[in-house]
């Protein structure tokens, strides 16, 4: 679902004739299959977001090739990519990124509006995923007027509306206390049982790290890799 093929990426900081190379991935092969959760773990500085960056496509590679279902997204030109992602890829981030100016509804309806998708149709889809999250009854709340738990399920509703095969998470759980986590954790799981949705999912979280069905670790810009489940 996801290949990753000798992916090196380095940042360049400074001005010219002063600039310093950041190294950070070195020469990384990976893939992820089809309906695997799959965790990376790392410390801080290991380049944890740079490769969730890539495979986003909002960074692009200093070498090395990344296939995604099927299409080798790093020859996409940005005007491509951005139609790729809207249609393949879910997004989920430890702080939401939910728009405070728009009420759940609006915000989980959002990527079908920038699908062009059809009013009525629009709002089958946007209620049905409110409801899958148990959500409905708060579809007219802002951002601010639920809690923690609840915004990130609406950000997940916004991920899932458009039926992605691949969902990406950067520290989901990030904002969450305990028992909220274990219900997004329970969550997650469900999703990929029942709807089969692979999941690549950044963590700091021994927790989180446990619940994927393989965890890969990255140090000093390579893949250490562990199995579980
Ligand atoms: N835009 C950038 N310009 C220059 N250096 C960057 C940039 N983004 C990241 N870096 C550097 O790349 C390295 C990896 O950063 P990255 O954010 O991928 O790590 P991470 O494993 O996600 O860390 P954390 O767990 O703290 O979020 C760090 O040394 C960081 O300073």
């Amino acid at each position: 679902m996801i290949t990753i093929k000798n992916l090196s990426h380095q940042f360049e900081i400074g001005k010219k004739g002063s600039k310093t190379i950041i190294p950070v991935l070195k020469d990384i092969s990976l893939t992820v299959n089809k309906g695997e959760i799959v965790t990376v773990v790392g410390r801080s500085g290991s380049g944890k977001s740079t490769l969730l960056n890539l495979v986003s496509g909002f960074i692009r590679p200093t070498q090395g090739e990344i296939v995604i279902d099927g299409t080798v997204v790093t020859n996409l030109s940005e005007a491509k990519f951005a139609d790729f992602r809207i249609n393949k890829l879910g997004f989920i981030f430890q702080s939401f990124q939910l728009i405070q100016s728009m009420t759940a509804y609006e915000n989980v309806e959002l990527p079908l509006v920038l699908q062009g998708m059809g009013e009525a149709e629009r709002k089958r889809k946007t209620e049905e995923m409110l409801a899958k999250v148990g959500l409905l009854e708060y579809k007219d709340h802002y951002p601010g007027e639920l809690s923690g738990g609840q915004q990130q399920r609406v950000s997940i509703s916004r991920a899932l509306v458009v039926n992605p095969p691949i969902i990406l998470a950067d520290e989901p759980t990030g904002s969450l206390d305990s028992e909220t986590e274990e219900e997004l954790l329970e969550f997650i799981v469900q999703l990929n049982e029942e709807m089969g949705i692979t999941f690549l999912i950044i963590t700091h979280d021994e927790q989180v790290a446990r619940m994927g069905h393989r965890s890969i670790e990255l140090r000093d810009g390579k893949v250490l890799e562990e199995e579980f489940a």
